[in-house]
Parts: structure tokens; C-alpha cells; sequence
């Protein structure tokens, strides 16, 4: 008999960050199962939260009198048995509470929610509990009660007469329809209700008819539009006993507006072949290997990631598709609906909350057995998985960069070794690490050298802006790419045009002093976002109003610097006045839908020209495109990331496969100011193998991934010198358990050293092979963390994708 219940509950901190013994009342010992939610009492004053059941004992591990479980929150685990167990051990290799690993898991809506609330407990006065309490044993803290009123209470609360309470509130919601069930079963029964009626009751006459033609059950907003009869005479008929009134569950479909075409699989060329088949004959061996499938920009790996999922699916197994938020395109999501139709579930950031969580409970009733995602799509319940892909697997943004910071790759590599199947990682420019590994043969390495069009890659021209800025002193166009974008007009060919936006700042600047415009918090300048008007900052969200005159010297000529997406637009408008030009940034895409919009209008060729951030540059497949444009192609480069070639690699050649993708030949204009740079270079000949060694070259000189890995520790306070103080101490107790091949680069402050209001100090920690670290690296968290009540904060990000 199972009594206890272990439960990691709702408070991260380190302290709890342990499963608790709870006593299971008699009533839930036959329903409680591991990986579902509880609320739970825990710690003083009634105080009740959320947690997760763990595991279930016959044994109290804690002696003393145990607590005993409220209330079960799920008829059925919220988490499996696979993923409670990935819980654990995400959160053992990214130094994050257990509990955090478990939410992240789930869709937001799943979170709890809490309430506080006042209950009387002895007498109070008459006149509080009747104009205050309103004569409830309870009052919800809100924010409205008045600061007499508060006071009143808080009185009243150390006299022992009233205590807080806190609910758990589950925002979880079904969404449901109203039914209409036909009860009258023949014409007998028709014709019995129609005589007991009077012969003037037209409308109940005609309700009679509809439920006769209508056996079955229909909903009642259709049948109310149907009949054009009122929901009152409905809801008399059900009175009669003519028609039942039933609740009926339905799914928030995202792409209900959209019709999606069917399509077959493609005859696969013999490269493609050769993937689909290896990856197919892994998964149906029950093998975990994982391949790297590289394959040029337009080789067509999107067919082979689908026939392989159709193999999966074929053999009675599930697939997992993994695709960066910003590739999630709805170009991407109607290929594998077209090939998979309601078999698959999609989960991305556009969608709804309520829309999220009905994804996730299609896949976790089973009626979902394809899912496509960005990347917390990783953690969806999909049981039996046959093949786990992962699209354009160098993307950082794989990488959570808040806590719990897992990286999908290791995630999904996690998850195939649970369910015995193949992880497939594709990309035409793969990341080093993954590069790597498939040259060690931890990988196995797949390729598609060659476009699917047979045509070659599109061919790249480098324009070196230093000498067409010493022509032309403002244009951010120079004469070439003007040439070439003037050309596609006239052929009525289309155009993509990319600003790059990383490491890249529009701010405000005093013409006269040289005074920026900074953020008050924070160590940095306050970015121009005209679509609020606003001056905002990208780290702590402070906001203020654009400056008219200098703050610093009251002259008018502060101006904002640096090009944003709406200047390129305007200026190009005024040069080539005939084009059609639709903008894609996050200012035009923030409302929802507007990403899909533009795409569709620019797909079905209503415009000439796309000009975007770099959220163009992946996954489209347009036929008419022949030109690409880069406008600034270096502004990343000058990063202090030991990551910033590969970027640059990688974004460049990427845009550039935009061009030439059907059967009409692509061209490539990159403007830079460093056209020698071996990052623009390789990008020129799109030579990701070429890149590859050059780059790891580098990386072995200087003791970067994939030689060696790395950990960041950061420690942050108000206080400057504290912050460092600690930094260095933490340093101190590293160091000796460390080898003489690690390496500890700093203290340093971080490139930004303050951030909202506080100071940032880190060091790096690189390494081939610490055995003694891990533990380390714990035991520091742990001491640490016990210093947030000085105000210290402690975060280890082991191989962090940025280093500023
Ligand atoms: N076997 C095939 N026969 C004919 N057309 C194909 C075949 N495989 C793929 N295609 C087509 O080739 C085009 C390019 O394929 P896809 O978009 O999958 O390339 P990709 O490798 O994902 O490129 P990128 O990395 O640039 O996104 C698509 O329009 C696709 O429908
Ligand atoms: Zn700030
Ligand atoms: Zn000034």
C-alpha cells in the first residue's frame, strides 16, 4: 500500500529543492500517481502551493508528523515517466532547481497561479466583517483594498483574529461547446410531442422539424444559426425532454483559417536517398545514434527530415521536429501539415496560451503523433518516439538563456537514448561542435552537397563599403546593389534585402557634445523604437520619451544614429520610388499573424522586395527570388564572442541560399567593411567545409569550443566591489581542485557591467576534462545561494552561447 508521496513543491529555491514526504489521504491512495500535480501545505500560516509528485513510498523517509496532501491538481500525470526522469537530470547538469525544470516542461497555462486571502479566525468586529469581509469567512487580497483598509486587517492579523491563506489557482481551461442531443427517437415520439402542443406555438412546431431531421448531435451555435430560434426555446425543449444540453470539449485550432494542401512525397534524389535511408534503418533498429546531416542551402533536407517522419509513423512510432522560433515560418508548418495533415501538433510563441495547451493535450492523448516546434517543443509528451530531428541545429537560439539553461540539442540527444531512436541534426552550416563530433564518428555524418534545382550555389559579389562611403556619404545602398535590385524590377523578379541587426544599436546622440542617451539602470545606450516612440532599453525594459533637445547641453541637434530597418526603407522607397516594399521586423511582426502576412503577400508576389532583419534569412523558399542583398554584412563581427566568425559564417550563407532556388539562376550582394575577413570570405564561396577547418584551427590556438568547454559563473550585486569581492573568492575555491590543463579566465566585470541596478562579475572556466568540477560548481550554487539575502546572485551556465 502506497501512503506516502514524495513531492518537489512550488519554491525555487535551494534550500527546497528536494522532494518533501506528504502523507496521502485515504481518498487519493487509489488515484495518486508520480509526475501528477498536488497542492500541498508548506511552511507556516496556511501557506499552500503547488508541487510535483515524484515518487510514491510505502516508507516515511522524515520521521516526524507528516502533512498530508490537499488536493490532486491532475486526473493523469501532467509529466510522464520519461519526462519526470529528464526533469532530474536537467537539472543536475545546468544548475537549476528541479522544480524549474519540471515547469518548463509544461504549457504556461499549467503554472500555478496564486492567490492570497484573508480568513477570519476569531471574532472581529461586527462592522469589519460585514462592510469589509461582506459577511464571507474570506477576503481575496487585491490590490484595491485601501491602505486604511490594509492597515485595519494587519492589526487585526497580529491580534490572532485573522490569518492569510493562499490558494492555488489552476488557469488551465478546456475550452467547451454546448451540444444538442435529439432524445425523441421515432416518428411516434415526434407525433406524441407535436399533439401535446398548442397549435400556435409556431416556433416550438418548428424546433419538432429540426430535431427530427437531425438525429444526431449537432452544436447548439450551429443549430441556433440553422433555426434562427432563440437559445431560450432550446433550452425549453430540453425541459420537454426532446433534447439533451451536454458540454462538449473542443480544441482551439491555430490553423483552422488556413486550408492546407495535401502533398506526396517527392522522388528522392540519390544523395537525399542515402540520408533517409540510413536515419530510417537506425530507427527501425532501435538505435540511438545521432547523425548530422549536412546539406547545402536548397538540397532539399526539409523532404528527407519528412519521408524519414513518415517512416516513423509507418512503423506505428511518433516523430519530434525541432525548428527555430524564427524559421517556424508558416511556409515551414504547412509542409509537414501538407504531408501529415491532423496528425501533427504544432507549438511555437505565436500561439495562444489556450491554443498551446490544446496542442499539448492532442499529443498527450495520442491524437498528435507528429510535432513541430521551436524549442521548448523538446518536452512534448510524445510517447514511443521513433525519430527526433532537429532543423538548422547551429541556431543559438537552441539555448535557453535563463534558467534552466538546457540546450534542445542535449535535450533531444537525452530523449533518443530513452526511446532507442535516431536524433537527426540538420544544416547546411552546422556548428562546430556538431561538425566536429561527426568527424570523431560521435556523429555520423550525412551530406547533400548539391542543390535539388542541379543549378550551382548563387554566386556571390563582396562590395567593400569603405570605398563606396568615400563616394557616397550617407546611402546605405551602393551603386552595385542599387544596379542589381533596379534590374529585378524590370524582369519582375523578386528581391530579399537583409539588415543585420546583431550587435547593432540605433541610439541617440548630441551632435554637438558627443551625449548619449542612456539607460538609468543599466550600463548601456536606450535603443530608438519608433513604432512607440519611445526610447527603450533592451536589458531592463526601462522606457522614457524620445529626447527633442540634449539633456547635457540643451542643443537641438541630438539625432539618432545607426540604421534601423524603417530608415533603410525609406531611403530605398525614395531611390527606387516604383517598388513594392514590404518591411519585416519586430515592429511589423509583433502582432499576431502579421509574420505569416507578410510572407504570404510577398510569396504570392505583392511585392518586389522583402527587406528584413535577420529573420529572413532561413527557411524560405521562394522560386522567383534571384536576388539577395546583405546591406551591412560585419556589424556582428566586432563582438567580443569567440563565436563571432561563425555567426557571421553562418548568417551570411544562409541569406545568401535564399536566392536561386527554382529554376532561375541567384545572385548575392553583400556589402561589408571588411571584405578580407575569412568569415566574409568563406561566405563568399559559401565553403562551409573550407570555414570549418580554417575556424578550428583558430579554436585550437586559442582554447575554444570544441577543444575545450566551457562554464561561466556570474556573480551579481548592487554594490560594485561586494560583487567582485565574492566573484573572487568563488575563484579562489575553484581553482585547486582544478587540473593544470583548465584554464580561468578573470574575474572580470561583464561587458555590460551593470544592468539593472546591479554589477555583473564573472569568470570563465575552460576545460577538456575536470572530474572534480561538477561537484564543485554545486557546492558553490549551494553556499551561494544562501547569500541572497544579501542581495547576492549566483548564476553557472555551463557552455554559455554568449560571452558578453
Ligand atoms: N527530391 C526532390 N525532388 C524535387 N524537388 C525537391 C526534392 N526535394 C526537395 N525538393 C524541393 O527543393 C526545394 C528546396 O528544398 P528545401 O527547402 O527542403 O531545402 P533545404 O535543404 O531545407 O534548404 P535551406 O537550408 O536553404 O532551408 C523545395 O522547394 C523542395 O520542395
Ligand atoms: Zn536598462
Ligand atoms: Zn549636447
Amino acid at each position: 500500500m502506497t501512503k506516502f508521496a514524495q513531492v518537489v513543491v512550488d519554491v525555487p529555491t535551494l534550500q527546497t529543492n528536494r522532494p518533501y514526504d506528504y502523507a496521502i489521504p485515504a481518498a487519493l491512495t487509489d488515484t495518486i500517481l508520480p509526475g501528477m500535480r498536488v497542492v500541498v501545505p508548506f511552511g507556516k500560516g496556511g501557506r499552500r502551493v503547488q508541487g510535483f509528485v515524484t515518487a510514491l513510498t510505502t516508507q516515511q523517509h522524515y520521521d516526524g508528523d507528516l502533512k498530508a496532501i490537499d488536493t490532486l491538481v491532475d486526473l493523469r500525470p501532467a509529466l510522464n515517466t520519461e519526462l519526470l526522469q529528464l526533469s532530474k537530470w536537467m537539472a543536475d547538469t545546468t544548475y537549476s532547481f528541479w522544480i524549474s525544470c519540471m515547469q518548463t516542461m509544461l504549457p504556461n497555462v499549467m503554472r500555478a497561479k496564486y492567490e492570497k486571502a484573508f480568513r477570519i479566525q476569531g471574532t472581529i468586529p461586527e462592522q469589519i466583517r460585514t462592510e469589509i469581509f461582506h459577511n464571507q469567512a474570506e477576503l481575496l487580497y487585491s490590490e484595491d483594498l485601501s491602505d486604511q483598509t490594509l492597515r485595519t486587517l494587519s492589526k487585526l492579523q497580529q491580534a490572532g483574529q485573522l490569518e492569510t491563506v493562499y490558494h492555488v489557482k489552476n488557469r488551465a481551461r478546456v475550452k467547451t461547446q454546448t451540444m444538442v442531443t435529439t432524445v425523441l427517437k421515432n416518428r411516434a415520439a415526434f407525433a406524441a410531442a407535436s399533439a401535446a402542443l398548442r397549435k400556435n406555438a409556431a416556433k416550438q412546431f418548428e424546433l419538432l422539424a429540426y430535431l427530427e431531421r437531425h438525429p444526431e448531435t449537432v452544436p447548439l451555435k450551429q443549430a441556433e444559426d440553422e433555426t434562427k430560434l432563440s437559445r431560450a426555446i432550446f433550452t425549453a425543449g430540453a425541459k420537454k425532454g426532446w433534447l439533451e444540453l451536454s458540454q462538449q470539449e473542443v480544441y482551439r485550432d491555430p490553423t483552422r483559417d488556413t486550408q492546407i494542401e495535401q502533398t506526396q512525397p517527392l522522388q528522392l534524389t540519390a544523395d537525399q536517398k542515402t540520408a533517409v535511408d540510413a536515419v530510417v534503418a537506425a530507427s527501425k533498429n532501435g538505435s540511438d545514434r545521432t547523425f548530422l546531416l549536412e546539406g547545402v542551402t536548397g538540397s532539399g533536407k526539409t523532404e528527407v527530415y519528412l519521408q524519414i517522419m513518415a517512416a516513423a509513423l509507418a512503423h506505428g512510432k511518433t516523430a519530434l521536429m525541432l525548428v527555430p522560433e524564427i524559421a517556424l515560418t508558416p511556409q515551414m508548418v504547412n509542409r509537414v501539415k501538407g504531408r501529415f495533415g491532423d496528425l501533427v501538433a504544432v507549438l511555437h510563441s505565436g500561439l495562444s496560451e489556450g491554443e498551446k495547451y490544446d496542442e499539448w493535450r492532442r499529443i498527450e492523448r495520442h491524437e498528435a503523433k507528429v510535432v513541430v516546434g521551436a524549442r521548448s517543443a523538446v518536452f512534448a509528451p510524445l510517447e514511443n518516439l521513433g525519430v527526433l530531428i532537429m532543423d538548422e541545429e547551429h541556431e543559438s537560439s537552441y539555448k535557453q538563456d535563463e534558467s534552466p539553461r538546457y540546450h534542445a540539442r542535449d535535450v533531444a540527444i537525452w530523449r533518443g537514448q530513452y526511446n532507442h531512436c535516431p536524433v537527426l541534426l540538420g544544416s547546411a552550416t552546422p556548428s562546430l561542435e556538431s561538425r566536429a563530433r561527426a568527424q570523431k564518428g560521435v556523429y555520423q555524418l550525412l551530406r547533400l552537397p548539391e542543390r535539388i534545382n542541379g543549378q550551382p550555389l548563387p554566386q556571390v559579389t563582396l562590395i567593400d563599403m569603405k570605398a563606396a562611403l568615400r563616394k557616397n556619404k550617407n546611402g546605405n545602398f551602393s551603386p552595385q546593389l542599387l544596379t542589381a535590385l533596379q534590374g529585378r524590377l524590370i524582369k519582375h523578379e523578386q528581391s530579399v534585402l537583409m539588415l543585420n541587426r546583431r550587435g547593432f544599436s540605433s541610439f541617440v546622440m548630441c551632435r554637438d557634445c558627443g551625449f548619449v542617451l542612456k539607460c538609468p539602470n543599466c550600463d548601456i545606450s536606450l535603443t530608438l523604437h519608433m513604432d512607440t516612440h519611445s526610447m527603450r532599453c533592451h536589458y531592463c525594459g526601462h522606457e522614457e520619451p524620445i529626447p527633442q533637445i540634449c539633456p547635457n547641453c540643451h542643443s537641438h541637434k541630438i539625432r539618432y544614429y545607426g540604421t534601423g530597418t524603417e530608415k533603410v526603407e525609406k531611403e530605398l522607397q525614395e531611390l527606387l520610388p516604383e517598388a513594392r516594399i514590404l518591411r519585416m521586423d519586430v515592429d511589423t511582426t509583433r502582432k499576431k499573424g502579421a509574420h505569416e502576412r507578410i510572407l504570404q503577400q510577398f510569396g504570392s508576389k505583392e511585392a518586389d522586395i522583402l527587406l528584413g532583419t535577420q529573420m529572413i534569412a532561413k527557411g524560405l523558399d521562394f522560386p522567383d527570388v534571384t536576388l539577395v542583398g546583405v546591406i551591412n554584412a560585419d556589424t556582428a563581427l566586432g563582438l567580443p564572442d569567440f563565436r563571432a566568425s561563425e555567426r557571421t559564417f553562418q548568417l551570411l550563407t544562409q541569406v545568401s541560399g535564399r536566392a536561386g532556388r527554382a529554376n532561375k539562376e541567384g545572385k548575392v550582394i553583400i556589402q561589408t567593411f571588411n571584405p578580407e575577413h575569412y568569415a566574409i570570405q568563406f561566405a563568399q564561396r559559401q565553403d562551409y567545409e573550407g570555414f570549418y577547418r580554417h575556424e578550428m584551427q583558430i579554436r585550437h590556438r586559442g582554447n575554444y569550443s570544441p577543444y575545450y568547454y566551457s562554464d561561466l559563473v556570474q556573480v551579481s550585486h548592487e554594490d560594485e566591489g561586494q560583487a567582485a569581492k565574492m566573484m573572487f573568492e568563488i575563484a579562489n575555491r575553484i581553482k585547486p581542485i582544478l587540473s593544470d590543463q583548465a584554464i580561468i579566465l578573470g574575474p572580470t566585470p561583464r561587458s555590460i557591467a551593470r544592468i539593472n541596478k546591479k554589477y555583473y562579475y564573472q569568470i570563465v572556466i575552460k576545460y577538456k576534462h575536470e572530474p572534480r568540477l561538477h561537484a564543485k560548481l554545486e557546492e558553490i550554487l549551494e553556499t551561494t545561494q544562501t547569500e541572497t539575502r544579501h542581495g547576492f546572485q549566483i548564476v553557472i551556465d555551463h557552455e554559455p552561447q554568449q560571452f558578453t
